[in-house]
C-alpha cells in the first residue's frame, strides 16, 4: 500500500469538509477555485508547473514532470456543485443556500489532491497532468477546456483517467468494466406556447398547463413503446414551470428535463422520437411548441479497452483493494467527451450511503478518501512500470 505523505488522511478530511462548506454552480467556482490553488500552492513545487485557461478561469491544470517520461498519464477531478438545498445537518453543512455538493465532487477533489500530492514528493517516471474541471453537472466544462486547447503541446495525455463516487458500493471499494461506464445525455428544453385567460372560461384560452400534462405523460411511452427494451433509456423531466396563481388559465409551460441512453445511437433515437411527441401535442392542443435539445460534451462514457482492462487487472490482483465489477449507469458525466479525444478509464470510488447522488441528504463515508488515493496512487505507479 502507498502511503499518504503530505496531504495525510485526516488533512485531506479537512479539506473535503472546507470544499463541502462552499460549493458553486458550474462556472462559478471561484471560491472552490481559491481554495485548491492555495492548497497546490503549498505543495512542494520543484516537479511541478501549474497552468490556467483565460477563457474558463476556474480551471486548474498542474502537470507533474517525470523523471523519464515513456508517456504523460491524465488524471480529472471536477469540482462544481448542484442546486440542491442541504439537508444533511452535518456541522460543515453547505454555506451557500440553495447549493450543495450534492453528487460527491468535493470528495473526488480530496482524492486528486491526495494523488496529487504523493507524486508532488515522489516524482513520477512519467509525466502526469492533473485537472481540476468546472462544470461536470452542466455547461460541458470537459469539452470547453479541450476546445479551448487545454490538453495540447506538454499537456496533452496520453491516457486519461478519472472517477466518480458511487453510494452504493461499500467506502473505498473501486468498482469499473470494461466497455460502457456511463450514459451519454441530452439536455432538454420544451416550451408550450397557448393562451391564457380566466379560470371559469376554458372554451376561450389555450391552457398550457393541460398540454404540458399531456405531453408528460406522452413522452414516456417512448420508453415503453418505442425502444428496445434490452437496451433501455431513461427520460426524465425534472423542472416543469407554468402559471401564476389558481384561477388564471396558464398561456405557457416550459419544461426541462435530460434524456439518457448507452449509445449514441439510442440517445439520438430517443431525441427525434421526444420532439415528434411535442409536435404532436402542440398540434392537438393548437399550440406552438419549442424544443431545444443539447448533448453538448455530455458523450457515452467509453472506456478504453487496454487501458481499461490493464486497470482492472492492477485493482483486481491488489490484496488491498476491494474491487467491484460492476454494470453501466445511467448517470451522465463530460468525461465521456475527454475519452473520446483520449483514451482511458472512467470508475467509481465507493463512498457507502443510503442516499442517492443529487439527494439533500447525500453523505459520503469519508474512510472512502484513503482507500481511494492509495488505489489510484499505486495504479499509477504500476502504470508507469510497464
Ligand atoms: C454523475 C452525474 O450525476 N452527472 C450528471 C451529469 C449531467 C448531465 C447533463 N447536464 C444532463 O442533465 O443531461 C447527471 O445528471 O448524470
Amino acid at each position: 500500500m502507498i502511503t499518504m505523505t503530505t496531504l495525510t488522511e485526516t488533512k485531506l478530511i479537512n479539506i473535503r469538509r472546507q470544499l463541502h462548506k462552499i460549493p458553486e454552480l458550474a462556472l462559478h467556482e471561484t471560491e472552490t477555485h481559491a481554495l485548491l490553488m492555495k492548497i497546490i500552492g503549498d505543495l512542494d513545487q520543484t516537479y511541478l508547473t501549474i497552468k490556467q485557461l483565460p477563457n474558463l478561469p476556474t480551471a486548474i491544470l498542474v502537470r507533474v514532470s517525470g523523471s523519464s517520461p515513456k508517456r504523460t498519464i491524465g488524471y480529472r477531478t471536477d469540482i462544481d456543485a448542484l442546486p440542491v438545498t442541504e439537508s444533511t445537518g452535518l456541522s460543515f453543512a453547505s454555506e451557500n443556500v440553495g447549493v450543495m455538493h450534492a453528487c460527491g465532487h468535493d470528495v473526488h477533489m480530496a482524492v486528486a489532491l491526495g494523488v496529487l500530492s504523493y507524486f508532488s514528493e515522489h516524482q513520477p517516471t512519467d509525466n502526469l497532468i492533473f485537472f481540476f474541471q468546472p462544470a461536470e453537472e452542466s455547461e460541458n466544462g470537459g469539452k470547453l477546456a479541450y476546445e479551448q486547447g487545454a490538453f495540447t503541446d506538454d499537456w496533452r495525455p496520453d491516457e486519461f483517467y478519472g472517477l466518480h463516487d458511487n453510494p452504493d458500493l461499500p467506502a473505498g471499494a473501486i468498482g469499473c468494466r470494461m466497455g460502457t461506464l456511463f450514459a451519454g445525455t441530452t439536455e432538454v428544453n420544451v416550451d408550450f406556447e397557448g393562451q391564457g385567460g380566466h379560470a371559469a372560461y376554458p372554451q376561450d384560452a389555450n391552457d398550457m398547463v393541460v398540454a404540458a400534462a399531456a405531453f408528460i405523460s406522452q413522452v414516456q411511452t417512448i420508453i415503453s413503446r418505442s425502444i428496445d427494451p434490452i437496451e433501455g433509456g431513461v427520460i426524465t423531466l425534472g423542472k416543469l414551470e407554468a402559471g401564476t396563481i389558481r384561477n388564471v388559465i396558464a398561456g405557457h409551460a416550459h419544461i426541462e428535463g435530460t434524456i439518457r441512453g448507452l449509445t449514441q445511437t439510442m440517445i439520438e433515437r430517443i431525441d427525434e422520437r421526444l420532439k415528434d411527441v411535442a409536435a404532436g401535442i402542440a398540434r392537438s392542443f393548437n399550440a406552438q411548441v419549442n424544443v431545444t435539445l443539447n448533448q453538448g460534451g455530455y458523450l457515452p462514457v467509453e472506456n478504453n479497452p487496454d487501458l481499461t482492462k490493464r486497470f482492472i487487472t492492477y485493482m483486481k490482483e491488489t490484496p488491498t483493494i476491494h474491487f467491484v465489477e460492476t454494470e453501466p449507469a445511467m448517470t451522465g458525466e463530460d468525461f465521456g467527451y475527454l475519452l473520446s479525444k483520449i483514451p482511458g478509464t472512467m470508475f467509481w470510488l465507493g463512498v457507502e450511503d443510503e442516499s442517492q447522488l443529487h439527494s439533500a441528504t447525500l453523505t459520503p463515508k469519508e474512510s472512502g478518501i484513503e482507500p481511494g488515493v492509495s488505489a489510484i496512487t499505486g495504479f499509477i505507479e504500476n502504470r508507469m512500470n510497464a
